[in-house]
Order: C-alpha cells, then sequence, then structure tokens
C-alpha cells in the first residue's frame, strides 16, 4: 500500500446547538466555537462524558452539521457535500451494532465494498482479503449477534476500513476491548497510512498520536503534544 497524504480538515467557528427540551425555540450550545486545521496523521481527543467529544468527531463526517460555521474535509464542505464527504470519511461508532447492518460480518464487508467491486467474486475475493488482514476469518460467516463485544468492535472496524477511507474517525474504539484486542487494535492503528482521529478514554490510546485535544464542556481547552494535554486532563480530573 502506498503513503497516503494525510486528510486535511477545517473547522471554522463552528457551533453545535440543540433545542432546549422545556424552553420551545431556544437552544443549547454543546459544542463551540471551534477553530481547528487537523493535518497530523493520528489525532486523538480526550475529555470528561459529556464534554463534547462525539459531537466534534461527527462534525468531521456531516454526521451532525454545524449550526454555525463550517466544517471541510479536502477543500470538501461536510453539508454541501456531504455524500462527497463520507466517502472520504469512514465513522466508526462506539457501539458496533450500529456499524453491523448484516447478518454475518463477511456480508457486512461486502455491502461495505459494492460500489468498488461490482462483480460479486471479486467483491467476495475482496472482502475475504480485508477479514484475513484483521484476522477475522475465522468469524466471517458467524451471526454477528453471536460475536463477543471484542470481536464485533474488531469486526465493525474491519468494515469501515474496507473502503480504503483517506480519514478514519474513531469514537472510543477500544470499551469492550479486553487487554489484547486493545493492543491488536493500537498496532492495526499504527500500520494504517490513513489519517486517524480518535476520541477516547483510554489515556495510552491517546498518547499515540502526533496531537492531542482535550474537550471540556463543549469547548477544545487544550492542543497540544500528547503527554502535556493528557497530563492536562488528569489534573482537571483531580481538581474535578
Ligand atoms: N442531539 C442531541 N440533542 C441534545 N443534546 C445532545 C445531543 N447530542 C449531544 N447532546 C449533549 O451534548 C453533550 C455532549 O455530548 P457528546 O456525546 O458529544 O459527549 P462525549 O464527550 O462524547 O461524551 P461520552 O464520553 O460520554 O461519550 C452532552 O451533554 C449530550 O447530552
Amino acid at each position: 500500500m502506498g503513503e497516503a497524504a494525510v486528510a486535511s480538515v477545517r473547522i471554522t467557528s463552528a457551533t453545535v446547538e440543540v433545542p432546549l427540551d422545556d424552553s420551545p425555540g431556544r437552544t443549547r450550545t454543546i459544542l463551540g466555537p471551534v477553530d481547528l486545521t487537523l493535518e497530523q496523521r493520528r489525532v486523538s481527543v480526550v475529555g470528561a462524558n459529556g464534554s463534547g467529544k462525539s459531537t466534534l468527531l461527527r462534525l468531521l463526517n456531516g454526521l451532525v452539521a454545524p449550526t454555525s460555521g463550517a466544517v471541510t474535509v479536502d477543500g470538501l464542505d461536510t453539508v454541501r457535500q456531504g455524500a462527497r464527504v463520507r466517502r472520504r470519511v469512514a465513522f466508526a461508532f462506539t457501539d458496533p451494532l450500529s456499524q453491523l447492518v448484516m447478518p454475518t460480518g463477511r456480508e457486512d464487508v461486502e455491502l461495505s465494498l459494492r460500489r468498488r467491486h461490482r462483480s460479486r467474486g471479486e467483491r467476495r475475493q475482496a472482502a475475504q482479503e480485508v477479514l484475513d488482514r484483521f484476522g477475522l476469518g475465522h468469524l466471517a460467516d458467524q451471526s454477528v449477534y453471536d460475536l463477543s463485544g471484542g470481536e464485533r468492535q474488531l469486526m465493525a472496524l474491519a468494515v469501515v476500513l474496507a473502503t480504503d477511507p483517506a480519514l478514519l474517525v474513531l469514537d472510543e474504539p477500544t470499551t469492550l476491548l479486553d487487554r489484547r484486542n486493545t493492543r491488536r487494535l493500537r498496532d492495526l492503528l499504527d500500520s494504517l497510512t490513513q489519517t486517524v482521529v480518535v476520541a477516547t478514554h483510554d489515556l495510552d490510546l491517546a498518547l499515540v498520536a502526533e496531537r492531542t485535544l482535550v474537550v471540556d464542556a463543549g469547548r477544545v481547552v487544550f492542543d497540544g503534544p500528547p503527554p502535556e494535554a493528557v497530563a492536562r486532563y488528569r489534573s482537571m480530573v483531580d481538581e474535578s
């Protein structure tokens, strides 16, 4: 596999507001304003529960549209050019069952590959290669409901990586993984040529990045080297 170009993400004065249930017509700002240009191959995002990490991540492939401001990936606007953005940006959800829509992993990987390989035979072969690369070949035909949580999480990752996206966005990818599979996932991320943005509560995983964002109450409160970011986040947790 060749050295892929690093994806360029630009977030300009972006806010995300949601309606207030008890006050019709009024909104609450859950993120922003955020101004960021991400051009590193590995970016991690840390922050407490409810701080806004998932919302920030969801801006990157248009799953969430900014209420004000704009988000572009490689110059493509996530709202106006959403379909093109989503072909470049793969999003892996915390809950793998949000990702796995077919009865088996093999069928799910084949579904991911439907645009790339029109012929059934080619698609089957390409799917097998993806499954083998992830060490999931032996689980390919098992019902996704019968996989363990960790196996399911790895299968969901194989499904999103099958299309070879330019940018991979991972929302807490290790929550269901044991130590061995966490290490496997870390090695896998290491081996990827794609740009990866990962939100995580696993601070060891957060450290395997070139840049780390700390999110607190909807704001990016620190943006810099991972060790400093993790230290900053730890001190915030200790103070609270
Ligand atoms: N569609 C929505 N409508 C209302 N509130 C929302 C919506 N999406 C997110 N929120 C709220 O915005 C805040 C940030 O949520 P978000 O999921 O981004 O946090 P997070 O940092 O990813 O949390 P966690 O670590 O628990 O996954 C939370 O208070 C959440 O309840």
